[in-house]
């Protein structure tokens, strides 16, 4: 298999590189830059040294039909100007936002910039591996979820699947690291603003959350709006999600139990703790799991269920390449069956 990579100079570019490289069935990886074109990418990242030695080259003159898939790790609006092109060439997998949302004035107004041409956003398909699977293997034009919907649906999908919870109040509460914002330093990210530290941001304006929506009100049938309110946390990896929801009249907690067990069971990557049993981020650190638990609190009638992912892999290049897999009918856990990294 040939693949490229668009964005590799960033955090989820390196992370593709870091699996691509173990993947048994890749052969290259090529690596493309708009900004540090003929360099080589172990310059800038010395932990490629003498494992990773290919140069970074210009996208204008790429043959994109020379790949089986080109990963877009790019900035949002990037892959709305490039999917178009390499789409008719070969397989593509964006790991940005801009394909992610199918009605394109959401996207407009929460991303605030103009979205992908319509015929890209109908026909891209959204590549919640778990819940997605025969749409993923179908396609040749991947949109990859983002990182905090990942662990925010994984946790709630098999819950309003099955209509054991009111989807009208949901409230989530979530926590990452900083590799989230990309490798570009900023005032919010850098390290004596956040060591030491730990803030609420975005509350109620968060991209995420209408992607979040979108696949609610897909399983639901309806339009319920959800409560999100993300945070920073002095890490650099990880996602912890916390999510509140009403339980719908006589639900015990013995059914979710069981829901979680026929939604995931069969699944690589979905990990069931259990009830009161909840994970931690480092549980899954550099590894492409989702760790679920829950608790239900009978005085509320409420439930908490908590899931926890890298954000760059199972959050992003891990979940791209296990789509990868699927898109090509590879071995879905090829490439990323890392064991997490502990302590
Ligand atoms: N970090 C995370 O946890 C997650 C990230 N994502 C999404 O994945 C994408 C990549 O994220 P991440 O790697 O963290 O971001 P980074 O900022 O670390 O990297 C993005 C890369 O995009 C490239 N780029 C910038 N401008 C352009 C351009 N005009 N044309 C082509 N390439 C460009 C840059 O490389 P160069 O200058 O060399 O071209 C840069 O290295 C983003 O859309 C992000 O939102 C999704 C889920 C989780
Ligand atoms: C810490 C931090 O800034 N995290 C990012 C995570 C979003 C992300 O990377 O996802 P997309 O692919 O949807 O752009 C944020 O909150 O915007």
């Amino acid at each position: 298999m040939n693949t490229a990579i668009i964005g590799a100079t960033g955090y989820g570019g390196v992370e593709l590189i870091r699996m691509l490289a173990q993947h048994r069935g890749v052969e290259q990886i090529d690596v493309y830059s708009s900004s540090k074109q003929n360099t080589k990418l172990s310059d800038m990242y010395p932990h490629m040294k003498d494992l990773y030695n290919e140069i970074l080259q210009p996208l204008e003159t790429a043959d994109w039909s020379a790949y089986d898939v080109v990963f877009l790790s790019t900035p949002p609006g990037i892959s709305a100007e490039w999917s178009e092109t390499i789409a008719a060439q070969t397989r593509v997998i964006d790991l940005s936002g801009d394909l992610r949302l199918k009605n394109a004035k959401t996207y407009e107004q929460w991303y605030q910039r103009q979205g992908a041409p319509e015929s890209l956003l109908q026909e891209a398909v959204y590549g919640l591996t778990e819940w997605n699977r025969d749409e993923v293997a179908g396609t040749s034009l991947l949109s990859n979820p983002g990182c905090y919907p990942t662990a925010v649906l994984l946790g709630l999908l098999p819950l309003v699947d099955k209509d054991v919870i009111d989807p009208s109040n949901i409230i989530i509460d979530a926590k990452t690291g900083t590799t989230g914002a990309g490798r570009t330093p900023s005032e919010t990210t850098h390290f004596s603003e956040m060591d030491g530290n730990f803030k609420i941001y975005k509350v109620n304006e968060h991209k995420h959350t209408p992607e979040i929506e979108q696949a609610l009100d897909m399983h639901t049938g309806g339009n319920h709006p959800v409560t999100f309110s993300p945070h920073l946390v002095p890490m650099t990896r990880g996602i912890l999600a916390t999510m509140y929801v009403p339980l719908t009249d006589g639900t015990k907690s013995g059914h979710i139990e069981e829901l979680f067990h026929q939604a995931y069971d069969k699944e690589p990557f979905a990990r069931i703790r259990g009830e009161k049993t909840f994970p931690a981020t480092k549980e899954v650190y550099g590894s492409n799991f989702c760790d679920i638990g829950w608790t239900v609190d009978e005085r509320t009638s409420r439930l908490t269920v908590v899931t926890v992912i890298d954000n760059l892999v199972k959050g992003a290049s891990g979940q791209a390449i296990q789509n990868m897999n699927v898109m090509l009918g590879a071995d879905e856990k090829e490439g990323i069956s890392q064991l997490p990294v502990y302590p």
